[in-house]
């Protein structure tokens, strides 16, 4: 099974991801974390627990992380995700205990518990987490297997004409796991704009019948009409599960080795993921880039999961 820590920001899509990680059987979910993002760390945090609950996790510790990025202010994103982060399907309160360590600290102690090489870092969200984890334990850059985040874009923008909001939010945290030596797999819009939840797609969920999955098509039509109304999509993109099913699967997504920094001066591009697609990368590149999505094979895991779940309330 692939070891994982999702690092979420719930999140709609966040969401998704949490309940694609705790459905496969492939996945060994080792913990979950949250971050400022989508909305506050109290609301993703509050939002994280939630989808844990109806999702019947147990055994798997949440730790709360930074509440702010590295060095800007917090923007979230409510014209996407609504005033408590999960607009839509009503939330229930949550009896499962937050761990009392801070994120940073529950990801370093993960790491360093398990065999070197063995771990993969799944961020959905802003990078804050993930870079002071690497500043306050540098041993973890080596020791973890992969970082697969939803975030950046090669071609593509949304916070900006060419950023994309995980990397805007904090580029310099950004800048940070980029550019330590790790594999870095970037699952960016490029290939997330694939991920689209169509109205058939999100019948079959619907037609699995269990409180989770009646959850995540109300997750998804309060998605839709804020992707319309805010981006223009007939159909809502559901981003963060795309980088669990690369863990998963990575035959859904092909990659292009590239390598990718952070830009941090500019005017017009601050926190674009530039690639540089010049042939031929660098023997020593650690980055590549997602591009295509296998969109079948990769909403097939998803209601897979979901049946998996089951009704566990
Ligand atoms: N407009 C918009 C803003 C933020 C997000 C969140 N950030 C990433 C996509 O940009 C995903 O992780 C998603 O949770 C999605 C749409
Ligand atoms: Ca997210």
């Amino acid at each position: 099974r692939k070891k994982i820590i999702l690092d979420c920001d719930p999140g709609h899509d966040d969401a998704v991801a949490l309940l694609l990680a705790h459905g496969n059987p492939d996945i060994d979910l080792l913990a979950v974390t949250t971050v400022v993002g989508n909305q506050t760390l109290e609301k993703v945090t509050r939002n994280a627990l939630a989808v844990g609950t109806i999702a019947g996790i147990t055994g798997v510790p949440f730790a709360a992380g930074c509440g702010r990025p590295l060095v800007r202010s917090i923007e979230t994103a409510p014209d996407i995700h609504g005033d408590s982060g999960m607009d839509g399907p009503e939330l229930p309160s949550s009896d499962i205990d937050l761990d009392p360590r801070h994120a940073v600290d529950l990801i370093i102690d993960t790491v360093m518990a398990h065999e070197p090489g063995t771990v993969t870092l799944v961020p959905t969200a802003g990078l804050t987490n993930i870079a002071l984890a690497a500043r306050k334990e540098p041993r973890i850059v080596e020791r973890v297997k992969e970082v697969v985040l939803m975030g950046g874009g090669y071609h593509v923008g949304n916070w900006s004409a060419v950023a994309e909001f995980n990397i805007i939010i904090d580029p310099e945290a950004a800048h940070i796991v980029f550019n330590e030596r790790w594999p870095v797999v970037m699952v960016g819009l490029d290939l997330t704009h694939q991920a689209l939840a169509t109205p058939d797609v999100v019948e079959k969920i619907a037609a699995i019948g269990t409180r989770p999955a009646k959850f995540v098509t109300e997750l998804m039509d309060f998605f839709a009409h804020t992707y319309k109304d805010a981006q223009g999509f007939d159909h809502p993109p559901v981003h963060d599960p795309c980088a669990v099913a690369y863990v998963i699967d990575p035959s859904i997504v092909t990659t292009r080795k590239v390598p990718v920094d952070i830009e941090l001066q500019g005017k017009l591009t601050l926190g674009m993921t530039v690639a540089d697609f010049r042939a031929p990368a660098p023997a020593d590149c650690h980055t590549s880039v997602a591009v295509d999505l296998d969109h079948e094979k990769f909403w097939n895991l998803v209601t897979d999961a979901l049946e998996r779940i089951g009704d566990p309330l």
